[in-house]
């Protein structure tokens, strides 16, 4: 290790990803730690520069800080805050799902930085689990958002039962289409993995797990807990609905986590939907 690039000495290896690998680093400079992902897709190093410059000007306090982007010797690299604790995912795995209220304090302040993504015409398109960092005092901030859409998404091959590696694709996305609702379907799958510790569609091989997603026919959450309420699982089926224009947006989640009453009551046309949507080719 001690390799340095443009001033930035870096520390430890922190992982890898679609689109790189990530080091933790640090520039003596400023003394700052930071996180700097080395990009493998050099070809696509102007799309990344326009695209982290946008990302720069974003301040959120459940977002990472974007510092800057440059290309060294080849390397793309984009530096970022870095954001100690362990990503959602690795939590879920560990202890399992959260209680209710917390997770809905969580899904809180994700629904509060996607309004603010979406406000301003962004589309994080990758919100998952494994891209959520807990802190402490219940708090949560987005990793690298954004860019993921340049990548060529590994997503589709990744698939199982187990929490963070089943698909978190919104049904529209396969037909490729994509916009702020695929977010809120994302949204979904992180209440449901985290309030049952399980991603939501089964399913042994891709295809499968497609078809079922297009039909949003996903393992009812009261199965692997329980102790749900009525107003989480409404929650949820709100979210994984399979039509973009009635899914629930960020900003509703967001106020819905603050008062759960906004949810409205139970309403009978839903159910029937659910089942259209299963049956329907
Ligand atoms: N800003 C950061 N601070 C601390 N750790 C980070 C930061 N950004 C990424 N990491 C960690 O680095 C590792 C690799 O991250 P990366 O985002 O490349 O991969 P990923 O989320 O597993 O995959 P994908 O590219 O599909 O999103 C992960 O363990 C992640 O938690």
């Amino acid at each position: 290790m001690n390799q340095t690039i443009r001033g930035y000495t870096l520390t430890r290896w922190l992982g890898s990803g679609g689109m790189g690998e990530v080091y933790q680093a640090h520039q003596a400079t400023t003394n700052r730690t930071v996180a700097i992902k080395l990009l493998r897709q050099l070809e696509q190093a102007e799309r990344f520069r326009n695209e982290a410059s946008v990302q720069a000007s974003l301040r959120h306090p459940h977002m990472t800080l974007l510092y800057e982007f440059f290309v060294e010797e080849g390397l793309s690299c984009l530096v970022m805050e870095y954001v100690e604790g362990p990503t959602v995912e690795q939590f879920l795995q560990r202890n399992g799902p959260l209680p209710e209220a917390t997770a809905w304090k969580l899904l809180g302040q994700v629904a509060s930085a996607l309004t603010y993504l979406h406000e301003r015409g962004i589309v994080h398109r990758d919100l998952k689990a494994s891209n959520i960092k807990l802190l402490p005092h219940q708090n949560i901030k987005l990793l690298d958002f954004g860019l993921a859409r340049l990548a060529n998404s590994p997503r589709l091959t990744r698939q199982g039962h187990v929490v963070g590696t089943a698909s978190s694709m919104a049904p529209e996305q396969f037909r490729g289409e994509s916009s702020s609702a695929s977010d809120c379907w994302a949204l979904g799958i992180l209440l449901y993995e985290m309030l049952t510790g399980y991603s939501p569609f089964g399913g042994s091989t891709e295809s499968e797990t497609g078809r079922l997603i297009q039909k949003a026919d996903y393992i009812s959450p009261i199965k692997l807990n329980a102790s749900l309420s009525a107003t989480s699982v409404r929650l949820i089926n709100k979210l994984l609905t399979v039509s973009p224009e009635r899914r629930l947006t960020a900003y509703q989640v967001l106020e819905i986590s603050q008062d759960p009453d906004r949810l409205g009551t139970a309403d009978w046309v839903d159910p029937i939907r659910k089942w259209w949507d299963k049956i329907k080719r």
